[in-house]
């Protein structure tokens, strides 16, 4: 590799406020969890530049994966030790000793959960508030001492309320593991973090059963303290005990970790510098509701959420029964613990491999559905091998285990799929949901009175897994078939075919790939910068390619209108759907009603003067990348209202800040020949003056061409005839070419800005 080639950025950092206007106008609302704020003024004030090489790069990378991800898995290795400790405590008879009859087992599981999904929010909510490694740490103390004060309880409720807590307090790890991961890793390296603390998951399963082997043998015959009793003890003191050293190791972020301060603060440049690609097209920190809508209009959403619970559901189950499913093969209660350690090594073994197949044959689909037929085999064979059997059930178990891979390999699959800052939370939340519900119904379908076959449980999770099977290869299909449409489009729209997901690619790859890219691009005539690394992540063949709107720009449509009597009014809301079906961020506005109201109710009007949107001014005009018009007919002219308010647009005429921008119309009136026309035209000289695109339907919708029957909608944008008399509704023709017209208007001013934006100008 050549020296230019190995510098690994050269590139001018811009501030903040100039990076996202909108988040420049509102003022910072907490004090803490600033982080990226910081991070842009450390750059600025370091001169705005940074070159680094890669062998620089990757040092630093080393360092974060040590100080950062080593600590997490600790973390995360601790919560799934307490939250398992009950299951260990089970095989020594927990419930006997506690006097646990019916489900009262189950809830212990199920309701650390149930604790979770409630809390989860609220934690989510406090780490806006609270520094994250504060946060973390004062939860892992607090379900250390949780798991401890298990010692002291002795029957249902004690224990109930004991689990309940720690399902509190560790319903913070997700939220902050998000946030600790979007903070110090590019996106494309997010996922193998999220593996390396999923497999500390499943290092739990080995030492926790060894942990609760020893203390068994240990108290076997002790006086003064029960073996499940022990367990709790010994597991609670451990977490505890490792609170200091993730205290010592954890930092708080990128612009306060005390082991980026070698090199002269140059390590902590360089590892805020690379987060750089990481906000890329993040053009705003505004919850937006049009995104919910869209993210559950999604049916992704759903194929998500429902593998989701179908992975959680018998993980829930088995996670909790494991111990006593195989103790029920026969064996002594220290053996039963003893026959859980291999499933640990299966979680591991079973993990790297599926992630080593998976960048070898770049794909993500294939490997998962092969990993779910295990458990789907080892559950089948669990219900037939005869209980006589010991060995064969328990080579059974060990086969359904494979389970423990489904998890980490869903989150890394679906993690990038959703782009837009509320699609992503909303997306996240939803798939939280989705295992929270299933890891709280899971161990309830494993009834006391069917021990030691658990033959529902075991049944419910069989199916579990062959629904997840379907989905799995429904998803990988219909991801297929949208990366084949957005290619479509992509190539449409000039840019090159074939992109691929570097998301599964080694730093090496993924150098090499944008650079070909990069050239690929140039070659085109097009600007390589304009094309961020996430795009691609969204559009391959294995990642959810549904945003290609992360590098295909979203433009700001204005759906302005004015409507007395409603029936401008019923094509503005058809038209505002085409819109949003484009992919627009559409903002719907009235005008102001310049009437008296009496004047209004006395000619039988209304609607106008209950605007259901915010009135448009000359200054939001101005935000909009492009906006239609409605206008109903007055004496075959545009209305009054409307041109009083684009005669208060001077000061924007003098300031040529329409220029470039685009426009259409829509109208409305009485009679077929009232103005079905000229009142298009009539406001078509503000355009012109204004330097305002003007974009006509032409007559692509059957409206337009259509003469069986009398309708609006003419060449120049649609219409509605209301009928002499005003009693007629918008027709489904009159609304289809309004909402055709919101998509292609949409849909020409999402190109023009998409190709600008390649071609830098
Ligand atoms: C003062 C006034 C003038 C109008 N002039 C015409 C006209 O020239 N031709 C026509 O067909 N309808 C005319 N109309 C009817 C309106 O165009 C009709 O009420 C309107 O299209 C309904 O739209 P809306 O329900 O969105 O308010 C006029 C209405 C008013 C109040």
């Amino acid at each position: 590799m050549d020296e230019k080639k190995d510098i690994v950025s050269v590139e001018h950092l811009e501030a903040p406020e100039l990076r996202d206007a909108e988040h420049a106008s509102s003022k910072p609302k907490y004090k803490a969890n600033t982080q990226l704020d910081d991070a842009a003024r450390l750059l600025e004030e370091a001169g705005g530049h940074i070159e680094y090489s890669m062998a620089e790069m990757k040092k630093v990378l080393r360092r974060i994966d040590f100080y950062v991800c080593f600590p997490m898995c600790i973390t995360y290795w601790i919560q799934q030790m307490d939250k398992s400790s009950v299951s260990y405590a089970a095989v020594f008879d927990l419930q006997k000793h506690t006097n646990l009859h019916g489900t009262q087992y189950s809830w212990l599981s199920s309701v650390v959960y149930c604790a979770q999904l409630v809390c989860q929010p609220i934690s989510a909510y406090a780490l806006i508030v609270f520094p994250v490694k504060y946060w973390v740490m004062f939860n892992m103390t607090m379900w250390s001492i949780c798991t401890i004060c298990t010692t002291a309880c002795k029957s249902f409720v004690p224990l109930l309320i004991c689990r309940m807590l720690l399902g509190a307090f560790e319903a913070t790890i997700m939220p902050s593991f998000i946030l600790i991961t979007q903070m110090w890793w590019l996106r494309r390296e997010q996922s193998y973090r999220t593996i390396a603390y999923q497999i500390a998951n499943s290092c739990a399963a080995i030492f926790g059963p060894l942990m609760s082997y020893g203390i068994g043998r240990a108290t076997e015959r002790s006086s003064t303290i029960l073996e499940y009793q022990a367990i709790f003890l010994f597991i609670g003191a451990v977490s505890l005990a490792f609170v200091p050293i993730v205290w010592w190791l954890l930092p708080n972020s990128p612009t306060t970790a005390r082991f980026l301060e070698r090199n002269g603060g140059r390590d902590r440049l360089i590892a805020i510098h690379r987060l750089k690609e990481n906000n890329t097209g993040t053009k705003t920190s505004k919850f937006k509701w049009a995104q919910v809508w869209e993210t559950y209009r999604d049916p992704k959403t759903y194929m998500w959420a429902a593998m989701w619970f179908c992975a959680a559901c018998p993980s829930g189950g088995i996670g909790a029964f494991g111990g006593l499913i195989t103790k029920g093969f026969g064996f002594s209660t220290l053996n039963t613990i003893l026959m859980q350690i291999p499933t640990g090594c299966i979680g591991i073994v079973g993990l790297l491999t599926s992630i080593y197949i998976t960048n070898r044959i770049k794909m993500r689909w294939p490997v998962l559905a092969v990993v779910t037929i295990f458990p789907i085999a080892g559950g089948v064979a669990l219900t037939q091998v005869p209980r006589s059997k010991p060995g064969g059930l328990m080579a059974a178990y060990y086969v359904a285990y494979v389970f423990a891979v489904i998890q980490p390999l869903l989150v890394s699959w679906c993690n990038l799929n959703a782009s837009g800052t509320t699609k992503r939370v909303v997306t996240t939340a939803t798939m939280f949901g989705a295992l929270t519900i299933g890891n709280i119904v899971g161990p309830q379908v494993y009834f006391a009175r069917e021990a030691p076959s658990y033959l529902t449980g075991l049944y419910v999770d069989i199916a579990c897994w062959c629904i997840l099977l379907i989905l799995i290869v429904t998803m990988g299909f219909y991801l297929k078939y949208l990366n084949r449409k957005q290619e479509a489009r992509r190539v449409a729209l000039g840019f090159p075919a074939g992109l691929k997901d570097m998301s599964i690619m080694s730093h090496k790859e993924a150098e090499e790939y944008k650079q070909e890219l990069n050239a690929k691009l140039r070659a085109a005539g097009m600007d390589p910068d304009a094309f961020n690394e996430n795009a691609f992540e969204d559009l391959t063949d294995f990642e959810n390619p549904h945003f290609m709107s992360l590098n295909v720009v979203r433009p700001k449509i204005g759906i302005i209108y004015y409507s007395m009597y409603g029936h401008t009014g019923a094509l503005a809301e058809a038209a505002i759907r085409g819109a949003e079906a484009a992919g627009a961020e559409v903002r719907p506005y009235n005008f102001q009603e310049t009437l008296p109201a009496d004047l209004v109710k006395k000619i039988g009007g209304g609607s106008s003067l209950e605007p259901k949107h915010p009135i448009i001014t000359p200054e939001a005009l101005v935000e909009l990348d492009g906006f239609i018009i409605g206008a109903p007919t007055r004496f075959g002219r545009m209305p009054a209202q409307v041109n009083a308010f684009l005669d208060s647009t001077g000061a924007q005429y003098a300031q040529g800040s329409l220029i470039g921008k685009f426009a259409g119309t829509f109208t409305s009136s009485n009679t077929q020949h009232g103005g079905q026309e000229t009142t298009h035209l009539n406001i078509l000289p503000y355009f012109v003056h204004q330097g305002i695109i003007y974009v006509p339907n032409g007559y692509q919708f059957k409206a337009t061409g259509d003469t069986a029957t009398v309708h609006g909608s003419s060449p120049y944008g649609a219409s509605t005839v209301a009928g002499g008399d005003g009693s007629f509704k918008p027709s489904a023709l009159e609304l289809e070419a309004a909402e055709g017209q919101g998509k292609y208007f949409a849909n020409v001013v999402g190109a023009y800005l998409t190709g600008k934006a390649a071609i830098g100008k």
